[in-house]
């Protein structure tokens, strides 16, 4: 078994964050300042995947401790046949919302796990499905009033304002928010760490 002593979250992510905190684990974040702009992909999720592998390696070579796993995420909405990722204005993000409401989009997020030790990578892509309510054209004003679309790839969160907006979803939550918590899982297990082994709390407060 794989005892690692840093855990290095290469994502300027909050949710990101606050996800593995949850899950019991305390990293440290160094953001990768990959321009994602640079980037092309035919389909959603190799551009997710790409740009998570990206993301992980360019903080992979400033990374001078060798007990430490690497991590990079990338997530973007593929929806009627495009890719979405942050809308870039106020004006898209409206758009967006008057096109997804009473529709669906499928969310895929990329992973990227590195062992700084071995250099080995476990990769995956995950796609949720997520199922957008209707809201009306005062409730969309009033979401992108707000910032938060503006803030996040598909211009929706799950777990912050936007969740009023998501009728359901089919597949893993985590992995809308940006990070598939049951894949970080399986992904360590390839590189032989048990999740527990990283855990630096007990259980959360019910
Ligand atoms: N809280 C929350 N955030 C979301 C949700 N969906 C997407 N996001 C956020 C997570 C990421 O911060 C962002 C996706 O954009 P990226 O994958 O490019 O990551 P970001 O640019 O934020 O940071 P990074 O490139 O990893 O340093 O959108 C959601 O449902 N809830």
């Amino acid at each position: 078994m794989r005892r690692v002593r840093t855990f290095i979250l290469a994502s300027a992510s909050p949710a990101r964050r606050r996800l593995l905190t949850h899950a019991g684990i305390d990293p440290q974040v160094v953001v990768s300042g990959v321009d994602e702009s640079v980037i092309e992909a035919g389909d959603a999720a190799t551009l997710a995947g790409t740009l998570a592998a990206l993301k992980a390696r360019a903080v992979l070579a400033s990374v001078t401790t060798t007990d430490a796993l690497v991590l990079g995420c990338d997530s973007v909405l593929a929806f009627d046949g495009e890719i979405l990722g942050k809308p870039g204005s106020a004006g898209e993000a409206t758009a967006r919302w008057k096109a997804m409401r009473g529709r669906s989009g499928v969310l895929h997020t990329g992973h990227c796990l590195i062992d700084v030790a071995t250099g080995e990578a476990a990769e995956a892509v995950v796609a949720t499905t997520v199922h957008f309510a209707e809201p009306d054209d005062d409730e969309i004003a009033a979401y992108v009033a707000s910032g938060e679309p503006l803030e996040v790839a598909g211009a929706f969160t799950i777990d912050g304002l936007g969740g009023a907006f998501v009728a359901g979803i089919e597949g893993d939550h985590t992995n809308v928010v940006g990070l598939s918590v049951p894949t970080l899982r399986l992904l360590l297990a390839r590189l032989g760490v048990p999740i527990t082994s990283l855990w630096t709390r007990g259980r959360m407060d019910p």
